[in-house]
């Protein structure tokens, strides 16, 4: 089967069981890239069951919007039962690279803010050790130099994502040549970094549940 075809796949399947088999009117959490947007084109047959949508970019709220979803701030729609995402790498423990879409922060709040994180991927994104897909990390412009320093420090090798501004207005640095035998103990001392928004390593919040085609994990 083809990669596209996979995504399509575990897009369906997340949209079949997590949302037409869940309660009508709920607000979900939508999230960004490739594999997200054939979950988003697959919303429409289960309308009922969904009042509105909180969005984590926003490419994704103007795909919700064009097939006629509300999409709400998370601020009023509280908290969430259900999150829908891919990624650019996940572990046998659930751990994920993600932001290679450069959305990672918004990713992370609203990963944060549900009770069920659903991960959908194609095979490819399957490793045993996260590492080998550059790690994302958002940074405040100002701080590029001096986080890339610490990053250095850490034996990574930072390489900024220039021309790419985030969501928030703020930069992309992605970290070559890491293999992250410890993602939640490399997620929590990145975290201490002054100067970093957010790390795209998903780990002390990873996925709950990992849906790879149409097998879920
Ligand atoms: O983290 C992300 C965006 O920031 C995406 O989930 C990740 O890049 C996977 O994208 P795709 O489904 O296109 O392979």
């Amino acid at each position: 089967m083809s990669q596209d075809n996979e995504k399509r796949l575990a897009a369906e399947t997340a949209a079949f069981k997590y949302v037409g088999n869940g309660p009508r009117g709920r607000i979900i959490g939508v999230g960004t890239g490739s594999t997200v947007n054939f979950f988003i084109d697959e919303l429409p047959q289960y309308r009922d069951y969904i009042k509105a949508c909180v969005s984590s970019s926003e490419a994704s709220s103007e795909r919700l919007r064009k097939l006629g979803f509300d999409v709400m701030d998370l601020n009023a729609a509280g908290r969430l039962d259900l999150y829908v995402d891919g990624a650019d790498e996940c572990d046998a423990n659930k751990c994920l690279i993600k932001g290679g879409g450069a959305a990672l922060t918004r990713e992370k709040i609203v990963a944060a803010a549900s009770d069920k994180f659903v991960c959908i991927i194609d095979a490819t994104k399957q490793v045993e050790v996260l590492g080998k897909f550059p790690l994302p990390i958002e940074v405040i412009p100002m701080a590029r130099s001096l986080v890339a320093r610490e990053i250095t420090a850490m034996g990574g090798t930072p390489v900024w994502r220039d021309g790419v501004t985030t969501d928030n207005g703020n930069w992309i640095i992605d970290v070559h040549n890491w293999r992250i035998a410890d993602p939640v103990g490399l997620e929590a001392k990145l975290n201490q970094i002054t100067g970093i928004v957010c790390v795209g390593l998903f780990a002390a919040r990873r996925a709950d549940v990992v849906i790879v085609g149409n097998r879920e994990i």
